[in-house]
């Protein structure tokens, strides 16, 4: 294929996707990744048009110094755009680290654009280890779609050797270079480069679907108020952990404000809403990560705690009782008693259904309601 067209064909195609990426921008500015993308595009096309210019009668400064700056910039504005998908915990001290890092590898480019080779040969070095940490950051992704991380990360990690055979070809072939700054034995490996580039700008919006999509899911299955599961979602976990746990030692649980119309009378529906979200706190911080725990009411939540016995679910339940009156004695600057009553059923899924086992709990917790609240009753279940 003649090398010009292809350059000017990922040119182009750079360009339709730096701008899909901007609209995408402007319809949701919350979502920086779209900005960070369609800039990384944009700063691409730039450098490497600029690049591609080092046989025209321009000055070197931007042939060489403010190309290689863009073309290092790209990686660079990908790899911002990562951070937000990534478990990586980008602390101000790495912050710092890599902006000291970036400052650097700009200053040695200033130093160096004159000496082709050598600006060439940072440019690549510098590339391969940001294309290297982009693949990181993708190990580290929470988007849950194997084929798309996967191929995106054996890019980068396709790339980042690539521009490492470029530096380790520019030293092989140290005093014999092209216009370009380049051994006449590279043209594979810029090929490859600007392919590589394109081919990640076209999969890049496909990890911002995922993540609207993930936002959306996550949004459809949590309490706005408490964040906790809703009602509809604790009910189809419920239903999935029956499903695959048959044999697993459970406990369900029906917890319930006590006498919350009083704190609603007394204190306004602010105050109210903040002790439902309290105490969804409270009993978040009790249980163990892998139980599961809803809204399933106004005032009411359900939990379901994992491979338990009945005497332990029971000790759980109590100190569930005894944390909340404890920890929620003022909310703000009112001084509210807040205590819950719970119902519980301990059993093995595969016995009875779910719905009987909530049924008891429920049950329970009215005969806890009755005798006096801020207590624990245990439920009788019906058999299948
Ligand atoms: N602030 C606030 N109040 C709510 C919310 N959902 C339900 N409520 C109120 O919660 C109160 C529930 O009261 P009841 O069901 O009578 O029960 P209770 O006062 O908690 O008494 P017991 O359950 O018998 O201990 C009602 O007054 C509802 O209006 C909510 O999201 N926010």
């Amino acid at each position: 294929m003649h090398l010009p067209t292809l350059v000017i064909m990922t040119l182009v195609t750079n360009v339709l996707i730096g701008f899909y990426l901007s609209v995408l921008y402007r319809r949701k500015p919350k979502d920086k990744c779209f900005k960070l993308w369609a800039l990384s595009c944009g700063s691409f096309v730039i450098g490497a048009a600029l690049a591609s210019s080092r046989s025209y009668n321009i000055p070197e400064f931007f042939t060489f110094f403010v190309a290689d700056f863009l073309l290092i910039l790209t990686p660079t504005l990908i790899l911002l755009g990562l951070i937000q998908f990534s478990r990586f915990r980008y602390t101000k001290r790495k912050r710092k680290q890599y902006f000291a890092a970036f400052s650097t590898v700009v200053v040695l480019l200033l130093a160096t654009f004159q000496h082709h080779q050598l600006v060439s040969f940072i440019a690549a070095l510098a590339t391969a280890s940001l294309f290297g940490l982009c693949a990181y950051l993708l190990h580290k992704s929470v988007i849950n779609e194997p084929i798309l991380t996967r191929t995106l990360k054996t890019i980068f990690i396709v790339h980042s050797a690539v521009m490492l055979i470029q530096a380790i070809l520019i030293i092989i072939n140290w005093g014999t270079i092209n216009q370009n700054g380049l051994p006449e034995s590279s043209i594979y490996t810029l090929l490859s480069h600007i392919l590589l580039t394109t081919l990640t700008a076209l999969l890049l919006p496909w990890l911002c679907f995922l993540k609207l999509e993930r936002q959306l899911t996550l949004k459809s299955q949590r309490d706005g108020l408490t964040k906790l599961a809703n009602r509809e979602y604790f009910f189809s976990q419920v239903a999935r952990y029956w499903q695959e746990y048959p044999s697993l030692p459970t406990a369900v649980m029906m917890i319930d404000i006590d006498l919350f119309k009083n704190i609603n009378d007394n204190f306004g529906h602010a105050t109210g809403d903040r002790t439902i979200k309290l105490v969804a706190q409270v009993l978040s911080k009790q249980l163990r990560s892998n139980d599961i725990i809803g809204r399933v009411g106004g005032e009411e939540y359900a939990a379901l705690l994992v491979d338990i016995d009945q005497h332990t679910a029971f000790k759980i339940a109590q100190r569930l009782c005894e944390q909340v009156a404890k920890q929620l004695r003022f909310i703000g600057k009112d001084e509210v008693e807040v205590t819950i009553s719970i119902g519980m059923a301990q059993l093995k899924p595969a016995n009875y259904s779910y719905e009987a086992a909530l049924k008891a709990a429920d049950v329970a917790l009215y005969a806890s309601k009755e005798s006096g609240r801020n207590t624990v009753s245990i439920g009788k279940i019906k058999e299948n």
